[in-house]
């Protein structure tokens, strides 16, 4: 990958029909789900990304054995019994918010030490309201760098019941408390204290688990056990609205296959919001198509349950014609990097009209000059911006290879868009 990669302004609309990567939330619930059944799962259609590999990586220090097979998508794990396996030494999480967040809860089923950590990045992000969960079930927690962030050390077995948790910060503190839940002797009835964020993904854990015989009723989940099962993974919605977004400000087309009415995943509600900015929108319970209708609309929408798809719009919004305003999202300041200063920074660098707000941005369509983006080494900024260069001469993009945390062929599949 280069330093800096320049995209090429497509010489006529899109068309065309892609399948993106394995989900990478859907991923990472199933390998650790699997990691905790006795037994032996099956996953088709993993994701192989810097993020999953985090996951597999943690998942086989627990104990778990992992086979990859990367080019079938698939990986198979023999699952461990918590009860007799003690602490995991350090694990690094790299950069990933599912792993570290999911992981910290299934640490402290063992009964011995186990350190979590990450890069300089995820050592900046929040981890206090799981680190304080864990305390109030029976957890030792040691905080090892700065209070509320990693590396965190964790020594159980925590005995469950009940325990309070804060929503607004990240929905995965709550995820990877209800997913360790089911091993604790108590099991675990979990309250929160604030207002939940990404709501859908918490749908998609009870949906994972659920594939691994463990139910969860409210957010309340019985000592129990996951069985071990084949389990097939979605595409990712989050790295289709890429494609889609594309055909939304190009006035082509893509069909989005793998992925429809009846996806896990929140963010096939992107869709709709380009439908509300005039796109049209064709769904079937496996598939997405947008068509861009040559002209867009400019929306307000709030897009707390969909935040990773925010940085999209805000590269869509430049090509409508009316302002966007997106709310809802000031807790996307705490991931990969600031995004909605970065978000606002960036486009303000092409000559756009782009302004933060307490609670996400708006966006004043515009035309966007020469610019060479930069990218926070946020996998999202780099494959949202890379959209505008579709439209705009002289877009440039640096540390492309950022998108390794989540899609590593992103740009190869961007390019085979224009042939
Ligand atoms: O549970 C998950 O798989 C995720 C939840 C969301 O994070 P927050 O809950 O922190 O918003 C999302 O941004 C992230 O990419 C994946
Ligand atoms: C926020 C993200 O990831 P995570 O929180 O899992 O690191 C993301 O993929 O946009």
């Amino acid at each position: 990958m280069p330093d800096v990669l320049s995209v090429e302004p497509l010489t006529a609309p899109v068309d065309a029909t892609v399948r993106p990567p394995g989900s990478k939330s859907i991923t990472n619930r199933a390998l650790l789900c699997a990691a905790l059944a006795p037994g032996t799962s099956t996953l088709t259609g993993a994701l192989f990304a810097d993020d999953t590999r985090a996951m597999m990586g943690a998942i086989a220090a627990l104990g778990a054995t992992v086979a990859l097979d990367e080019e079938h998508h698939t990986v198979t794990v023999t699952g461990i019994d918590p009860a007799v396996t003690g602490g995991a030494g350090t694990i690094d999480a790299r950069q990933s918010g599912t792993t570290s967040r999911f992981l910290l809860p299934a640490a402290a089923l063992l009964a011995g030490r186990t350190v979590v950590d990450g890069t300089e990045q995820l050592r900046a992000r929040p981890f206090g309201p799981v680190l304080d969960a864990l305390r109030q079930i029976g957890a030792e927690v040691e905080e090892l760098g700065a209070p509320g962030f990693l590396p965190a050390a964790v020594h159980g077995p925590a005995h469950g019941g009940p325990v309070q948790v804060s929503g607004h910060i990240s929905s995965q503190f709550l995820s990877g408390l209800l997913m360790a839940g089911p091993l604790m002797a108590r099991g675990l009835d979990v309250s929160l204290t604030s207002p939940l964020v990404s709501v859908p993904y918490v749908e998609m854990t009870k949906a994972v688990m659920a594939a691994f015989g463990v139910t969860v009723d409210g957010l309340t989940v019985a000592s129990g056990g996951y069985r071990a099962t084949g389990y097939a993974i979605e595409p990712d919605a989050s790295a289709a609205s890429y494609f889609l977004g594309a055909a939304a400000i190009t006035g082509g087309r893509v069909t989005v296959s793998g992925l429809g009415t009846e996806s896990l995943q929140g963010d096939v509600r992107f869709a709709d919001v380009l439908e509300r900015m005039g796109a049209s929108v064709t769904r079937t319970a496996d598939s997405l198509t947008v068509r861009g209708t040559g002209s867009l609309q400019g929306v307000d929408v709030d897009m707390a349950d969909i935040s990773d798809t925010a940085q999209t719009l805000a590269a869509v919004a430049v090509f409508a014609d009316s302002p966007t305003r997106v709310r809802g999202i000031g807790f996307i300041r705490g991931k990969e990097t600031d995004r909605v200063g970065a978000v606002v920074t960036e486009l303000r660098r092409a000559g756009i009209d782009a302004v933060e707000d307490a609670d996400g941005f708006t966006i004043h369509p515009g035309g966007p000059r020469p610019t060479r983006f930069a990218t926070y080494e946020d996998h999202r900024m780099a494959m949202s911006l890379s959209l505008i260069g579709l439209r705009a001469p002289g877009i440039e993009i640096v540390d492309p290879g950022c998108v390794a945390k989540t899609y590593p062929a992103y740009f190869t599949d961007l390019a085979a868009l224009t042939r």
